[in-house]
């Protein structure tokens, strides 16, 4: 496995997604680009953003390490995240310098090395977002510098949580698998518990950049109470 300078830049630290879902009010890339401006000032060590032109539109504005994704819907695969070797090719054109990618065991329209190949060619480091213990042993086998937790509970063959999954990261530092933690990290503290567990970085999302799922929390807590009005 080679060694990423990126990676060895982002180890210990905090990364944030930036990603707004397409029709959203934030879906735009001068809104993109605000919020990682934004999440720099605060302390983020780097960026995970969707979408090429997004990709760009950071890139040109930040040299903070960007990891980057296509989400797009498959004919035939339920996968939608990086899937295919043309969008790799995008994505390291517009300056992303991790490639993220689903690596879940489900139909794919191209394979797991074949993406990895691709992302290698062009001098970048692959991120196989996974759900489980095993697709992260396969993932590392076909070349990934590095797993992230990203789809665990988002495919059916994996843990439903409410939160973030630490039984599989603790799978994960048991094997001294190399682990990025994503997916569901809402406060400091659950952050702070996925570095104990071994995670080289962390990427925290709709927590801090989804205004929309955040203020919808707030709702759903308050409709419970017995103050709440109806
Ligand atoms: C499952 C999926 O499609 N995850 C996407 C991956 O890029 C994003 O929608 C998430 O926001 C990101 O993984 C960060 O996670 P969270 O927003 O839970 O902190």
């Amino acid at each position: 496995m080679r060694s990423y300078a990126v990676l060895t830049e982002l180890a210990g630290k905090l990364v944030v997604s930036c990603q707004a879902d397409a029709g959203m009010p934030l879906d735009g890339e001068s809104y993109m680009l605000a919020l990682a401006r934004s999440v720099l000032l605060g302390g983020a060590a780097g960026v995970r953003i969707q979408g090429i032109h997004n990709v760009r539109a950071v890139r040109a504005a930040v040299s903070v390490p960007i990891i980057g994704l296509v989400k797009a819907s498959q004919p035939d695969s339920p996968v939608y995240i990086t899937s295919r070797v043309q969008e790799v090719e995008a994505l390291a054109d517009a300056g992303a310098d991790i490639i993220a990618f689903d690596a879940t065991d489900r139909p794919r329209p191209e394979t797991v090395p074949a993406l990895c190949q691709a992302i290698h060619a062009r001098g970048l480091a692959a991120m196989a977002d996974i759900s489980t213990l095993a697709e992260a042993e396969a993932a590392l086998g076909a070349g990934a510098e590095v797993v992230g937790t990203t789809l665990a509970g988002y495919t059916d063959h994996s843990r439903q949580l409410d939160g973030p999954d630490y039984a599989l990261m603790q799978d994960l530092a048991k094997r001294a698998l190399p682990f990025v933690a994503e997916g569901r990290i809402w406060t400091p503290e659950e952050a702070q518990r996925a570095f104990e567990t071994g995670a080289q970085f962390v990427v925290v999302g709709s927590a801090i950049t989804r205004p929309d799922v955040i203020t919808r929390r707030f709702i759903d807590h308050l409709n419970q109470s017995p103050q709440a009005k109806s």
